[in-house]
């Protein structure tokens, strides 16, 4: 679709085409809505001159504060910002609320007028948040902002595709929307673009206290599942804590994305704002990924520090490759992951030795899936099926989330869950919320956690947690 500009003198802008067109399918939309007797979505995609999506999201500051998410994967290929909420989807403890959220997204999206002239995943509507790691764990007021299921279609998106541009207006229409509400839309979106022109530059305020929540407690409970795990049934039991920041100041959302995103360029960065507390973090792990037929996922479990020359690091990659402790965690992981997918899949891909993955602050185990799918698999049935895999609840699964509801302190909400998007056509991607913090106001509690098995030494764990708690961090200003 063509942005034909019909002109601008002096100052005064007539109408371009497309304003035309958008307010004809407006009119469409209202009709629509007062027909059906229920709100109609209404939404369009232009193509763009380059804006940085983080000034975007920033921009948003003003207006938008609280309602804004950011989504980047590790190759800088295919970024997401979101401004504004036009429908929330949310669901609190539920045994089906991967499929509840599937099913309200799909029924909203009936009989809706969508403008997409553009062959590419991740533009037009689509619904972007996470889900709770456990929804039966006792909540505690640190994830009061989250329901255990969150997602929000945005009233402005801006995708950046290896490159290329594209801005999505998602614009509702109820039964009582007369055209006053299309021009309100078109008066908002101007003020978007506007301020867009302003330099956003927020600093983050100075750390105050780092504080770290019960680590010989937590160091205790790592023991004993020990023991547990030398005696079995468990296999595995991933197992968390929590670090507390106090700043002299707000720390906003925006400082701490342009940190992750100048300091992990190999991880997925992203950011969901809900009610004033934001979520988010830089990690390593897909959980899954669907294009069309196409499904990614990844085993990602087993770590070593890495080394301060490249030597050192070498030896500590040869070494972690054949530890035998690290080989079990991660083989665990390999093992449910293919078991998860073999139901949707006709082929599985995947190499029978892992491989590193080296980032910034540690190296992990890696062994990267490929799938193909018949193509009325549903991304949140296999968000279902694989959440949480071993690398963050344990092994059996079910006996592992019960275990860690029932030792461990940490209300872990949103952390080592799927975070992510879906769009309208079914496409999307989920990673695993690792390497992430909360920030609360002039506070903000940090998440990091590690595989446990019957091998595992509890002072070699917490010291693998402690390596995970530093891109987010560093990114906050801290060491
Ligand atoms: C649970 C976390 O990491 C998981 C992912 C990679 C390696 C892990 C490990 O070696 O224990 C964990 O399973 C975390 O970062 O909080
Ligand atoms: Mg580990």
């Amino acid at each position: 679709m063509e942005t034909a500009l019909i002109g601008c003198f002096g100052g005064i802008c007539l109408i371009t085409i497309q304003e035309i067109e958008t307010k004809e399918r407006s009119l469409l939309a209202m009709k629509r809505a007062k027909e059906l007797g229920r709100p109609i979505l209404m939404s369009e995609v232009e193509k763009m001159n380059h804006i940085d999506p983080l000034l975007f999201f920033s921009s948003g500051n003003e207006h938008y504060s609280g309602e804004r998410f950011f989504w980047k994967d590790p190759k800088d290929e295919f970024i997401l910002a979101g401004l504004g909420i036009s429908k929330q989807f949310q669901i609190d403890q539920s045994d089906d609320r991967f499929g509840l959220i599937e099913r309200e997204w799909k029924e909203f999206l009936k009989d809706s007028l969508i403008s997409n002239p553009f062959s590419q995943i991740g533009i037009g509507p689509l619904i972007f948040g996470g889900f709770s790691f456990d929804p039966y764990k006792e909540k505690t007021v640190l994830w009061s902002k989250f329901d255990d299921s969150l997602f929000y279609l945005p009233k402005y998106l801006l995708s950046v595709i290896k490159g290329q541009v594209y801005f999505t207006t998602n614009f509702i229409f109820t039964p009582n929307d007369d055209e006053l509400l299309y021009k309100h839309i078109i008066d908002e979106r101007n003020k978007l673009f506007q301020s867009l022109q302003k330099h956003h530059h927020t600093a983050l305020p100075a750390l105050l206290e780092t504080k770290e929540i019960s680590p010989e407690k937590w160091k205790n409970t790592v023991d004993a599942m020990v023991k547990e795990l030398i005696r079995g049934p468990l296999k595995k039991v991933v197992l968390a804590r929590e670090l507390r920041l106090n700043f002299n100041d707000l720390v906003a959302s925006e400082a701490v994305m342009q940190h992750l995103n100048e300091q992990q360029h190999e991880s997925f960065i992203f950011a969901l704002e809900s009610s004033g507390d934001c979520f988010l973090g830089a990690s390593p792990e897909r959980l899954v990924k669907k294009n069309g037929t196409e499904l990614f996922s990844t085993c990602l479990a087993g770590s070593i520090s890495r080394g301060h020359t490249p030597e050192e690091d070498r030896i500590l990659g040869e070494k972690l490759l054949s530890d035998q402790k690290n080989l079990l965690e991660h083989q665990y992981v390999v093992e449910m992951i293919k078991e998860a997918l073999e139901e949707s899949c006709e082929e599985i891909i995947l190499p029978d030795k892992p491989q590193l993955m080296k980032i910034r602050d540690i190296q992990h185990l890696y062994t990267p899936v490929i799938g193909k799918c018949s193509g009325d698999s549903s991304l949140l049935h296999l968000v279902e099926r694989l959440h949480p895999t071993p690398a963050l609840g344990g092994l059996p699964k079910k006996e592992a989330v019960e275990k860690i509801r029932q030792v461990e302190e940490l209300d872990r909400g949103f952390y080592a869950a799927p975070v992510g998007w879906l769009d309208y056509e079914g496409n999307g991607e989920f990673a695993v919320a690792i390497r992430s913090g909360l920030l609360q106001g002039k506070e903000a509690s940090l998440f990091a956690g590690c595989g446990v098995v019957a091998d595992s030494d509890s002072e070699s764990e917490y010291l693998e947690t402690s390596l995970k708690f530093r891109p987010m961090l560093r990114a906050l200003g801290g060491k």
